[in-house]
């Protein structure tokens, strides 16, 4: 029996430390594969459906799943194509067949690609549109970290074609969506060197330190 005042480690204890590792590890882990860099087999159906599953674990404040996302399967992305030269050609109508075949060429490149879409106007005014954006964030964080566990690479990518009218119609999004970034998910052709992270310093204050109160009483 022991007689010290410290309670013994119990399996829950071990466990759970286990886990802290493992859930520090994989999200240090992430880390963006841009789709040129990403190739084929893109996840199989099953780990499709468990990273679309993943996103439903995101905090959803009043419950409004404000987010969905679309997939753009290979027989659909000449119809993206399209838009993506499209959009370019309105904002420069001077680009010429190669600048125009670029942004065409975006459209294939993930293996697989979804659309991230969040409505951030309507329904229950009581949740403002940052609350809304927060969850979609939150969503797509969750599928880039299960995919990142899965052993694929993943990366978003955005673009002024996202706010056009072409795309827009493309997806049938309505009057209070907007279409956020395009979730990238692969297997990782070339790998990139990790981005070195901020320090906790950089983005953390303690309410009460000198410091936070001096830049209080400056505003
Ligand atoms: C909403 C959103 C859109 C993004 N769009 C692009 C993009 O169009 N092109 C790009 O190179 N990276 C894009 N990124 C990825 C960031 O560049 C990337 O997260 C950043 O470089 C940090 O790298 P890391 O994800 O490896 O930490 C996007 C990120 C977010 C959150």
């Amino acid at each position: 029996m022991s007689t010290s005042t410290e309670s013994p480690r119990t399996d829950l204890d071990a466990e759970s430390a286990a886990a802290t590792q493992w859930a520090s590890v994989l999200l240090h882990q992430r880390r963006t594969t841009l789709p040129k860099r990403l190739q084929g087999p893109g996840p199989d159906p099953a780990q499709q459906a468990e990273i679309l599953a993943a996103a439903s674990a995101a905090p959803d404040h009043g419950q409004l799943l404000p987010w969905r996302f679309i997939e753009v399967p290979q027989s659909q992305r000449a119809r993206l194509a399209e838009v993506f030269a499209a959009a370019l050609l309105k904002r420069d109508g001077q680009a010429g067949e190669p600048a125009l075949e670029q942004a065409r060429e975006k459209a294939y490149r993930a293996p697989w690609l979804l659309l991230a879409v969040a409505r951030l106007r309507g329904d229950d005014p009581a949740i403002p549109p940052s609350e809304r954006l927060l969850s979609t964030g939150c969503a797509i964080q969750n599928m880039l970290l299960l995919a990142t566990a899965m052993g694929l690479g993943s990366g978003l990518t955005s673009g002024k074609a996202l706010q056009s009218e072409g795309l827009r119609r493309l997806f049938g999004l309505q009057p209070d969506e907007d279409a956020l970034c395009f979730i990238n998910i692969g297997h990782v052709g070339q790998a990139r060197k990790a981005r070195e992270r901020p320090p906790v310093s950089a983005y953390f204050t303690r309410l009460g330190d000198p410091r936070v109160d001096r830049d209080a009483s400056s505003v």
